[in-house]
């Protein structure tokens, strides 16, 4: 807490440097808000200061407002521990100010931070610097002046852009677009700032409020203009986010009525947003992520992480290249081995291909590409994999190969070199059994399409050790995924929460319900698609693959639906091969394919659950949790399991495995906003009706019972933990 203050020293020059110091990003917690008044207050009394200088410690100037603080409304519901700032600090004491206010601002400055910032009557940078006003990404909008003073400072069209798609920018545009008064070295920001602050107050700079500035916000017809274009815009990309119209209506009100009465109505809003669902969704994300870095006996031991260079790729299939592609992309040497040349050259060209992808989506520039393929090199024998320091084994998921391979690498690869597989069902322990090197084995789960989904499961036994996790942690983080670390079971933590996804979409089906409406309402809910087309998309191959496994692993509640088995029998393979629930069309998106109702009745017929053979008749929102509490009851068998080590972990896994939506903050925080007590009952009730596969399992049960959120720890470790 020493670190936690507000200081301001005088010059002979008669500058007050006021410094924010809040490691590790000088958050504006209360306690600095309430400083910052103070110490603004003191400058403006005091008859030796001239002007004053506003920066941040530690070489970042703020990364806005404490988001605990925002964490704490929601947990209590009390918004008036949010500080008034808004008016009170930026407007009274730094904009209005009878002294100028000059910004030094170096790292960063971001959200409030920003604003503040912006607040001042000038602002110096040094190079590199990242602005931006992210809000929008924690559910709520600007709240200290931003809404008004980025459009007057840097016009309407880019400030509505930076706001909305919580875009930063470094310094070097902020100076062109006007939003920086001049670029200088760290080493001479405070110099360079205290002589602008000077230069103000004896009236050689200019003066300016930027509340108070029109020029660039452009005719009102433009400005309405731009702000349509916007709504209609943020509708389409994102139509679950409410905080997004009401960023676009506070701009509005603050052009037609003027910037002072625009900052009252951004501060209404804010409140308002602060206490949204989404925003209590997405601040939870914020933390959850970063909670996800935090892993108990391995990043707080004192280890630190080796230095992964060369990596080989075991498979040159979907995953093995999609994973090779994420190496390369990061500058990491990779070898891809496969058995013989013809699979290998299909390997690399898949590689090539997934480059090209990102080339024709102006997501990667051709030179980068070109030296990505050149870390690329295929071999078909071990004898390259003599230096490196890690293999990961990605080919098809069969038991005795893959025991194979790890003996072979085993023999092969130096003694510190980490031993990774993705298999997505297959027992590490049972991959490992004929090696010696139990502690150096670990599941690298990646997502499919490798190169692009974020999320890596990092998998671990109770022999794995500290310092491989660590490593694979870090490189995780280099090739630019989010790494969450579980234990070792059937579909580890994402696969397996999701397995009744499916099924109880197939359930729903088999009781008489429309495919296609279960797709549009799981799609509106908020995951990228709904089961069906995702059944399309993955390949029946795959389904129908996970669902044997599941069966075999879970046989007391799966429900065994014959749906995708009659598909494929009669031709369909999903996009596969053009046949699939959906007709799939270049250029135009899927749509459904009535002919394959007679398949439909077919399997109703098989499976005869329709009550008085009559389809049962539910609400959209019924569907919803029809198909999504059973995936919450799985949740709670993971927890209770121990095999993520945070409930916060699975929200994550789940946002970032399975799509689901970021502003429902992850399916466990899902389930406590809607209530263990409703998902328990309700999950009864089914289970009363349709069988087993809704049973309520012993942990929400218990949890429901004692009024206990899903995501709370428990009160003592659980003895099946796999941690
Ligand atoms: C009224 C206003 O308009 C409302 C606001 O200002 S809301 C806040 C707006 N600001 C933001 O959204 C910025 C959020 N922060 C970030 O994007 C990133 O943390 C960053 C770019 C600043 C730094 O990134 P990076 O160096 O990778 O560090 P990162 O791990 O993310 O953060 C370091 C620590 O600072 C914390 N932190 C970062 N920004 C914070 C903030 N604004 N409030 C509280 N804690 C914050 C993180 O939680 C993390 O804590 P931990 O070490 O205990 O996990």
């Amino acid at each position: 807490m020493a670190d936690v203050k507000v200081t301001m020293e005088v010059g002979n020059d008669g500058v007050a440097v006021i410094h924010i110091s809040n490691p590790p990003v000088n958050a504006l917690a209360v306690p600095i808000i309430l400083e910052l008044k103070e110490k603004f207050g003191e400058a403006v009394r005091r008859n030796d200061v001239k002007a004053i200088v506003l920066t941040g410690k530690g070489g970042r100037f703020s990364g806005g407002l404490d988001i605990n603080v925002m964490q704490k409304v929601h947990q209590t519901g009390d918004i008036t521990l949010m500080p008034d700032v808004s008016v009170e600090l930026v407007v009274n004491m730094v904009e209005d100010s009878k002294k100028p206010v000059v910004a030094a601002v170096e790292g960063l400055a971001l959200g409030g931070g920003l604003e503040l910032a912006m607040g001042c009557h000038a602002r110096i940078a040094a190079p590199r610097t990242q602005l931006g006003l992210p809000e929008l990404t924690l559910g709520i909008i600007p709240g200290f002046g931003g809404t008004q003073r980025l459009p007057r400072l840097i016009g309407l069209s880019k400030a509505v852009e930076m706001m909305l798609l919580s875009k930063s920018i470094m310094s070097e545009e902020g100076k062109k677009l006007g939003l920086i008064d001049a670029i200088v070295s760290p080493k001479d920001l405070l110099k360079l700032s205290r002589l602008w602050a000077i230069e103000i107050a004896e009236r050689s700079k200019p003066w300016i409020r930027s509340l108070y500035r029109t020029d660039k916000l452009g005719s009102l017809s433009e400005a309405c203009e731009v702000l349509k274009v916007a709504r209609q815009q943020a509708r389409n990309t994102s139509p679950n986010m409410p905080q997004h119209q009401a960023c676009l209506d506070v701009i509005e009100d603050g052009i037609i009525q003027g910037g002072y009465t625009g900052v009252l109505r951004e501060a209404e809003a804010f409140k308002k947003l602060v206490l949204s669902d989404t925003s209590k969704g997405l601040i939870h994300v914020f933390f959850a992520q970063r909670a996800t870095s935090k892993v108990p006996k391995v990043t707080d031991v004192g280890i630190t992480p080796r230095h992964v260079k060369q990596v080989a790729v075991i498979g040159g299939g979907l995953m093995g290249s999609g994973i090779a592609t994420a190496f390369i992309l990061s500058n990491i040497q990779v070898f891809l081995k496969e058995v013989n040349s013809e699979y290998l050259l299909k390997g690399i060209k898949k590689i090539e291909a997934n480059l090209h992808g990102l080339v024709t989506k102006g997501k990667l520039m051709k030179d980068k590409a070109d030296k990505a393929l050149s870390l690329l090199k295929g071999v078909l024998d071990y004898s390259e994999f003599k230096d490196v320091d890690m293999v990961i084994e990605a080919v098809i998921e069969n038991i005795p190969l893959k025991q194979a391979i790890f003996s072979d690498i085993e023999k092969n690869c130096p003694a510190h070199c980490i031993f990774a597989t993705n298999t997505s069902t297959v027992d590490l322990n049972i991959i490992g059994e004929k090696t010696r090197s139990h502690d150096r084995i670990v599941g690298a789960h990646f997502f499919s399409p490798a190169h692009i989904m974020p999320l890596l499961e990092i998998v671990r036994t109770e022999k794995t050790s500290a310092q491989v996790i660590l490593d694979l942690m870090t490189v995780g983080k280099i090739i630019k995924k989010v790494p969450v670390v579980v234990g070792n079971c059937t579909g580890f933590a994402v696969n397996r929460t999701f397995f009744p996804y499916t099924q109880g979409a197939h359930m729903l089906v088999n009781l008489g319900l429309d495919m296609f409406r279960i797709d549009r309402v799981i799609s509106s809910f908020g995951l990228p698609m709904g089961p069906f087309q995702l059944a399309d998309v993955g390949g029946y191959g795959v389904t129908l693959a996970v669902g044997k496994e599941f069966r075999n692993a879970f046989p007391d509640r799966t429900f065994k639906s014959p749906l995708m088995e009659l598909m494929v029998k009669s031709g369909r393979n999903g996009k596969n091969n053009g046949k699939g629930f959906y007709v799939f069309e270049k250029g135009s998106k899927p749509k459904p394919d009535l002919s394959v109702s007679p398949i439909i009745e077919e399997s109703r017929r098989l499976t005869n659950i329709m009550p008085n053979a009559k389809p049962i008749s539910v609400s959209d929102q019924e569907i919803v949790e029809m198909i999504l509490f059973p995936v919450v009851n799985e949740a709670c068998r993971v927890l209770d399991e121990g095999i993520t080590i945070r409930a916060s972990d699975l929200d994550i896994a789940s946002l970032l495995g399975m799509g689901f939506p970021s502003h429902r903050g992850g399916i466990v925080f899902w389930g406590d906003s809607v209530g263990p007590k409703h998902v328990y009952q309700s999950l009864k009730r089914w289970s009363e009706l349709y069988g087993n596969f809704y049973k309520p399992s012993r942990y929400l049960e218990e949890r429901a019972m004692k009024g206990m959120p899903l995501g709370a720890p428990a009160s003592f470790p659980s003895s099946k933990a796999r941690l």
